[in-house]
């Protein structure tokens, strides 16, 4: 599905200047889109608002042409949009495959064989299937995250967001992000990507939305915004 945020605006309790003053984008279905900027631009914010976690003080947000409007208790958007923790927070008890099923069984009280065959057809799509049975302490940290996008995608997001999905990563494995990102998409999932990583930004997505200020400074192709920035 596509997302369209339009003027968003978010207000922090007691904070002088609004962290989002009126923010626009849009992603078209399956694109995987970077937001950069330097710190406090409002990537964090923004994220947060996506995802459902912070509610936000004006302006809309539609996903898939279903528009939600500020002080909206929206949730995940009906469970339409997944995020994916800079830190993966698997649960260090459970098997890879507990971990994914977990949200499934539990939030949507589906059947473990249903949702255990869903999370094995996405395991072998990201090519780590022979790890269903292992604990997280016994994964690399490019498995860890890409279980962490499966527990995701295994609830069946049209969104997924990513914040800083490379910096509890080896430098060797930062390029393996890019090819997962492009797997997910191959699915038709849409992608936001919050990241300081300017050439996973440039390999890796369709789209660069830049921030500055809580508004989009520049965006369009990577190579044509990543080489202005720079
Ligand atoms: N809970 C909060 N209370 C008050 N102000 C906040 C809060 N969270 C963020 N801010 C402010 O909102 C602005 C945007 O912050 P945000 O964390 O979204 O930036 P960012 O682009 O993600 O930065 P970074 O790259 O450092 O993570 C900053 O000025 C920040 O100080």
């Amino acid at each position: 599905m596509s997302i369209c945020v339009t003027d968003l605006v978010k207000r922090h309790p007691g904070a002088a200047a609004p962290a989002l003053a009126g923010l626009c984008m849009k992603v078209p279905t399956g694109k995987i889109a970077s937001v950069l900027g330097r710190s406090g631009a409002g990537k964090t914010t923004l994220l947060r608002c996506l995802s459902g976690l912070d509610p936000f003080d004006g302006g809309t947000i539609d996903v898939g042409g279903v528009t939600f409007g500020a002080g909206a208790k929206h949730g995940s958007f009906g469970g339409r949009i997944g995020l994916v923790f800079q830190t993966f927070e698997l649960f260090p008890h459970l098997s890879v495959l507990d971990n994914c099923t977990l949200a499934p069984r539990v939030v949507r009280g589906e059947a473990r064989s249903r949702a255990e065959a869903r999370v094995k057809e996405l395991l072998a799509e990201l090519g780590i299937e022979d790890k269903a049975k292992a604990y997280p302490e016994a994964l690399s940290g490019g498995q860890k995250q890409r279980v962490a996008i499966v527990r995701a995608l295994a609830m069946e997001p049209s969104v997924l967001l990513y914040d800083e999905p490379t910096s509890a990563l080896d430098p060797a494995l930062k390029h393996e992000v890019g090819r997962t990102l492009r797997r997910v998409a191959d699915t038709g999932v849409t992608q936001i990507v919050v990241t300081h990583d300017l050439p996973v930004a440039r390999e890796a997505s369709d789209l660069v939305f830049v921030l500055d200020k809580g508004r989009v400074a520049a965006f369009g192709p990577p190579a044509e915004v990543i080489a202005e920035a720079a």
